[in-house]
């Protein structure tokens, strides 16, 4: 089965390097990019062909579309003329549709859309998936293998896709958020940089593992860190009284309405 990748930025890539990791043959892959210059890179990294949006769809069984939002219009009408029934589509883009790609595709092009996230890189991404109308188990299962190749998969209905978006797809920019303001925390207290990151990374690594490991509910686990009249529950007071908890709230509210903008081309 050969897989085409049609713009190959941050998430082409992650999906590029996790299927060739995962030891899909590169012989039966290639990527269609604007940009000449991001084209020749992926070309010598990964030795994988690099060709036109129409050449990609007229060859592969597999499209992936990896392009933003704002561009899927533009690459669908481009390479609609070359896709055949019983070919797989693949979106990964934000907000898009199963039901706008399917209206501009030839009948019987199946569809599935993917909401993927970063750690993808490191083999320990999350991805959902969820059928357009046409598409039957083989078509899931395929979109299931590619995605299965950098971290876990969860099938979910379409319905669901802006909420996945804004807490898995966009989740990681927020656990950075609070790395990053850890660590800024960590100099303002006085230690060294090196010695803060050191210390919040593996906090946070070992954080989630005994989320994954013991499968014990976060705020039973919170409470076995905060002694009672102790440091913990002084700083916890602080991230109520500063509203953090609203604030996660609101903030994937606002990632959520956004993804529905999207799905309306703003
Ligand atoms: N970055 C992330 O964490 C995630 C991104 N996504 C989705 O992945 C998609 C891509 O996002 P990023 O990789 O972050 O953006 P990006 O801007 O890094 O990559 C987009 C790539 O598409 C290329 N491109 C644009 N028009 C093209 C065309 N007509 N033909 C071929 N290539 C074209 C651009 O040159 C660029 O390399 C978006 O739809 C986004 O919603 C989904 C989940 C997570
Ligand atoms: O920010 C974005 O729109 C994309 C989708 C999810 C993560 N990044």
């Amino acid at each position: 089965m050969s897989t085409a990748i049609i713009g190959a930025g941050v998430m082409g890539e992650t999906l590029l390097s996790g299927l060739v990791r995962a030891g899909r043959r590169v012989d039966q892959l290639m990527v269609g990019e604007k940009r000449a210059e991001r084209a020749r890179e992926l070309e010598e990294r990964y030795g994988v062909a690099v060709v036109s949006n129409r050449e990609a769809a007229a060859k592969a069984d597999t499209v992936a579309l990896v392009v933003k939002p704002q561009d899927m219009g533009d690459v669908l009408d481009e390479i609609a003329g070359e896709l055949r029934p019983g070919q797989l589509i693949v979106s990964l883009a934000a907000g898009i549709t199963t039901a706008f790609i399917e209206s501009r595709v030839p009948e019987g092009v199946a569809v599935v859309r993917v909401m993927p996230n970063t750690p993808a890189l490191v083999d320990e991404g999350m991805a959902a998936i969820a059928p357009g109308s046409h598409c039957d188990e083989s078509h899931l299962t395929e979109a299931e293998s590619l995605m299965a190749s950098t971290g876990k998969v969860l099938r979910i209905p379409e319905k669901q896709m802006d909420a996945v978006t804004a807490i898995s797809g966009s989740g990681p920019a927020y656990i950075f958020f609070v790395v990053e303001s850890m660590i800024e925390a960590g100099v303002h207290l006085g230690l060294p940089r090196a010695t803060a990151t050191e210390l919040v990374v593996q906090t946070l690594v070992g954080s989630a593992a005994m989320l994954r490991e013991t499968g014990t509910h976060p705020v039973v686990l919170r409470e076995q860190v905060t002694s009672p009249g102790g440091t913990t529950a002084s700083a916890l007071r602080e991230l109520e009284i500063h509203k953090v908890r609203a604030a996660f709230l609101a903030a994937m509210e606002a990632a959520r309405n956004r993804s529905r903008e999207l799905a309306e081309g703003s």
